[in-house]
């Protein structure tokens, strides 16, 4: 057991109650995000599960309901390999909500053979980055008008290898399953730090997360991934585990000044010197604003 304990990781300790607030999360019909939605819930929040497949989110949510008791877990469509979808479901949320406190970009696809979204995007690009970028964007101004409000952006440590590769960026050239990952979850990080500086003052702040090695469906394109999470199970975290550095950087009191940063274990982390570089943080937000064609100063 205290294996298994030490393996479990950090846990948030934050009592937050949270009537009143309003929560998105992406990709939280099943794993990590499923569990973030869970706890958010049971602390009384509005909980929107934004899914690419409105069935699965819909068992999950009503599974929610009744765990937590609260009926407000609200199932809405978002794929984000398609940027129609998001700015729909944007346009939707936006009509029906007037605030919205807690923006945690969760969702992400890993090792996927060779694909392009529906703009052209490489897949783990577009999904994994430049639709949560998207997303952001457009969700932005509620954010602001509800401030103090947070953006979470679900990294990992597999961003130590990545690289972002602006000769090549839809890896047209050269595509690898694996790191092609590891370059998206390179781009969260860069994201969330040029976002931090970017809301400076206006009571938004962001941080980046790894929720540890977690046992979920993510590994579903690689068999071998799946036969190492099976035989090496009592190290993996449960999804539950692995949501709590994201509930972390949702609620804990004080983190304001650590906005930009990275957390694992519900602690502040350091990343790669990759993701500490400005001049490429600051081309990755140009070079993201123009594939997606927004102005986004
Ligand atoms: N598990 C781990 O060990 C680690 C996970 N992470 C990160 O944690 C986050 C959550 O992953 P985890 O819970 O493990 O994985 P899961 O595969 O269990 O969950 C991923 C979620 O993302 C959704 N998703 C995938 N593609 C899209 C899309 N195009 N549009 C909308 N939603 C989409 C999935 O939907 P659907 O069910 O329909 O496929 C699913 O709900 C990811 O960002 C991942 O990179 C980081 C480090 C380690
Ligand atoms: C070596 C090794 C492991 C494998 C770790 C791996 C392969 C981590 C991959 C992390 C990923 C995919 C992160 C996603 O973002 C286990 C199973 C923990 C058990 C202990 C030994």
């Amino acid at each position: 057991p205290s294996i298994r304990k030490f393996f479990a990781g950090g846990v948030c300790r934050t009592n937050a109650q949270l009537p009143g607030k309003v929560v998105v999360i992406t990709g939280a019909n099943t794993g990590i995000g499923k569990e973030t939605a869970r706890e958010l819930a049971s602390r009384g929040a509005r909980v929107y599960i934004a899914c690419r497949d409105v069935l699965k989110g819909e068992s999950a949510a009503s599974e929610i309901r009744v765990d937590t008791k609260n009926s407000q877990v609200l199932v809405r469509k978002l794929d984000l390999s398609d940027t129609k979808s998001i700015r729909a479901f944007a346009e939707a949320f936006l009509a029906e909500e007037k605030q919205l406190h807690i923006l945690i970009n969760n969702a992400g696809v890993m090792m996927c053979p060779y694909s392009k979204t529906a703009d052209g995007f490489e897949t783990h690009l577009g999904v994994n980055h430049l639709g949560h970028f998207l997303l952001t964007y457009l969700l932005l101004e509620r954010l602001k008008v509800s401030a103090p409000a947070r953006v979470v952006n679900v990294s990992s440590v597999v961003h130590h290898i990545g690289k972002i590769r602006f000769h090549d960026l839809q890896s047209e050239k050269r595509y690898s399953r694996g790191f092609a990952y590891c370059h998206s979850k390179l781009a969260n990080i860069l994201f969330t730090r040029e976002l931090a500086k970017r809301l400076q003052g206006t009571g938004v702040t962001t941080y980046a997360v790894h929720p540890g090695v977690v046992r979920s469906e993510l590994v579903r394109h690689s068999s071998l991934l799946c036969l190492l999470w099976r035989l090496f199970s009592p190290f993996v975290k449960t999804a539950r585990e692995g949501a709590q550095t994201s509930l972390h950087c949702a609620l804990a009191e004080g983190l304001e000044p650590l906005s930009g940063k990275y957390f694992s274990d519900c602690k502040r982390t350091w990343v790669s010197p990759r993701a500490r570089n400005n001049k490429t943080a600051e081309r990755l937000w140009n070079v993201s604003c123009e594939l997606l064609g927004i102005r986004w100063e």
